[in-house]
């Protein structure tokens, strides 16, 4: 692509005690957006055997899995931040804040996350089956900027119904490792997706999340990737400033050969 991608550093790997001044510290240096990692956390299987040891835990450990519903209320198994959160940022920044709903009920945080002054909503395809018309209007109606987001095995056709009408998603992100943590391993076979999306939809924002460093961006971007959310490696290196260009634009050198990259 002809175009400098978007930079939005994932604010998840930031120190969450700092958090208006690793926003300002990023945007000084020149992040586009603030991606913002909105999460409903559950406590894992796994997570429940080792509450196993006493038996007041074992109780619930019934209790919970009895609730078979419990574990289709959660979307990832992480919990990170909400609508509180946003609102005390925004007072410390105009900047947009792109937030990724990781969440199983995101028309519940619309009017929340609207009124705290949100940017940009991404929900994710996965669990908006059935109301995504619904859901694209209230977030328009609150102001923000409607996004679709999809794991790595969900099929992108399934993001095709809501990107083919006129005023529905203005972006998509394709998720580049499995929802829930920073720091994990970027999946190449997702730049795939990113491929497919590009050519069928050449002005269309495409944003790509996971694992995304000073090897892999170059593959996404190249494929079509337009919006890159960056987190540990950004927040990991030893000079972040150097993740940004000089005037407050991203460095073009992610596209150039390795040898010149001066990030991360
Ligand atoms: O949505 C997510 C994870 O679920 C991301 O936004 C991560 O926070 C990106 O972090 P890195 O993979 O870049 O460390
Ligand atoms: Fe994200």
């Amino acid at each position: 692509m002809g175009v400098t991608p978007k930079i939005a550093p994932s604010m998840l790997a930031s120190d969450f005690a700092n958090l208006a001044s690793e926003a300002k510290r990023m945007l000084d240096f020149g992040a586009d957006w603030l991606h913002m990692d909105i999460m409903d956390g559950y406590v894992s299987l796994l997570s429940w055997t080792s509450l196993l040891k006493d038996f007041a835990s074992l109780s619930f450990y019934f209790f919970s899995t009895s609730c078979f519903s419990h574990f289709h209320r959660h979307f990832v198994p992480n919990l990170t931040i909400g609508a509180p959160v946003i609102e005390s940022l925004r007072k410390q920044t105009k900047a947009f804040l792109d937030c990724h709903l990781m969440v199983t009920n995101p028309i519940d945080y619309v009017e929340p996350l609207g009124k705290a002054g949100a940017s940009g909503f991404t929900f994710h395809v996965e669990v908006s089956k059935e109301n995504w018309q619904e859901l694209i209007q209230k977030i328009k109606s609150k102001a923000m900027r409607p996004g679709v987001a999809l794991k790595p095995g969900t099929p992108i056709e399934e993001v095709y119904p809501l990107v083919d009408s006129e005023n529905l998603v203005e972006m998509v992100l394709v998720m580049t490792v499995e929802p829930g943590f920073g720091g994990q391993k970027f999946m190449p076979e997702m730049v795939d997706k990113v491929r497919v999306l590009r050519k069928k939809y050449p002005a269309l924002d495409i944003e790509v999340d996971g694992g995304l460093g000073p090897s892999t961006i170059e593959m996404a971007a190249s494929a079509g990737a337009n919006c890159i959310v960056a987190g540990s490696s950004i927040f990991g290196a030893a000079d972040a400033k150097l993740c940004f260009g000089k005037s407050g634009e991203m460095l073009t050198s992610f596209l150039q050969p390795r040898s010149k990259h001066i990030c991360f």
